[in-house]
């Protein structure tokens, strides 16, 4: 089965949900409603504003394509594993970020074909930033009204690195090391892979845990711009709809 990417619509939609969420980011009694998940992870009133959003409007869009999102039910492995088309969602990524109001966070929407990304759109609603990746055929960012393609830098040496703003781990050090990293810059959420993909960084290796819906989109993005996100250190691809969503470690290269 062969999709028709909807541009145009799924860039409505990222726009779409990333004006529910700075409605709330702007609204401080709103953004300061901060619930816990069970595993400690912080909850805004702005992911599940994000989250509805984007449910309906791929709904009606793609009636048939299953949605696997952060904030909605979480499928049994059994009854996803042979998903030939998904949804990957995260409606509000780098929520951390939210709360510290330092504007680095995202709305990440992923196309999945098996285990691969084919189409990736991120948004950042505070910098009205947006990236679209769809393997073999673009990979492009709006900011300002003006387009412009991602390609990555394609480095030789004295490489910049991107590492998580809230999630950074020390194990990170060692590997990037070995890459002639010589500057390395803090950002929250899947910005990192926008920056490796649009050449501002080179390199950004995550040691520490993620989930599938963090990543997905970014991979998109990145892969049509050139670069590639390999499993650990490599040399494998990263891939997806594992038993568990939990992502190990990960390494992206714009070179
Ligand atoms: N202990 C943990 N287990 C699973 N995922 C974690 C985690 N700590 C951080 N993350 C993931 O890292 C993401 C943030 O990435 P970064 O540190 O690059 O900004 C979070 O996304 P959310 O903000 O959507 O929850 C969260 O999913
Ligand atoms: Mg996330």
């Amino acid at each position: 089965m062969e999709i028709n990417i909807k541009q145009e619509e799924l860039i409505n939609l990222s726009r779409k949900a990333g004006s529910a969420i700075i409605k709330i980011y702007n609204d401080l009694e709103l953004a300061g409603d901060v619930d816990y998940k069970d595993d400690n992870s912080p909850l805004t009133l702005a992911d599940k504003a994000s989250h509805e959003v984007i449910m309906e409007g791929l709904k009606e869009l793609y009636p048939d394509i299953p949605i696997i999102s952060e904030e909605g039910d979480q499928l049994r492995y059994e009854d996803r594993k042979d998903f030939e088309y998904f949804w990957l969602v995260d409606p509000l990524d780098g929520t951390k970020e939210f709360i510290n109001r330092n504007g680095q966070f995202t709305v990440n929407i992923a196309l999945m074909n098996h285990n691969s990304p084919v189409a990736g759109f991120i948004y950042t609603p505070v910098h009205d930033s947006l990236y679209v990746g769809i393997k073999g055929e673009c990979a492009y960012k709006v900011e300002k009204g003006e387009k412009a393609d991602l390609k990555v830098n394609n480095s030789t040496g004295n490489r910049i690195a991107v590492r998580s703003k809230s999630h950074a781990s020390p194990e990170e050090e060692g590997v990037l090391e070995k890459y002639d990293v010589v500057n390395d810059i803090s950002v929250g959420s899947s910005l990192k892979f926008c920056m490796v993909a649009e050449g501002k960084a080179d390199i950004y290796y995550r040691h520490g845990p993620t989930m599938e819906w963090d990543t997905a989109a970014g991979q998109a993005v990145l892969e049509s711009a050139g670069g590639k996100v390999l499993k650990g250190t490599g040399p494998e691809v990263f891939s997806y709809n594992k038993e568990n969503l939990l992502n190990g470690s990960f390494l992206c290269l714009g070179f």
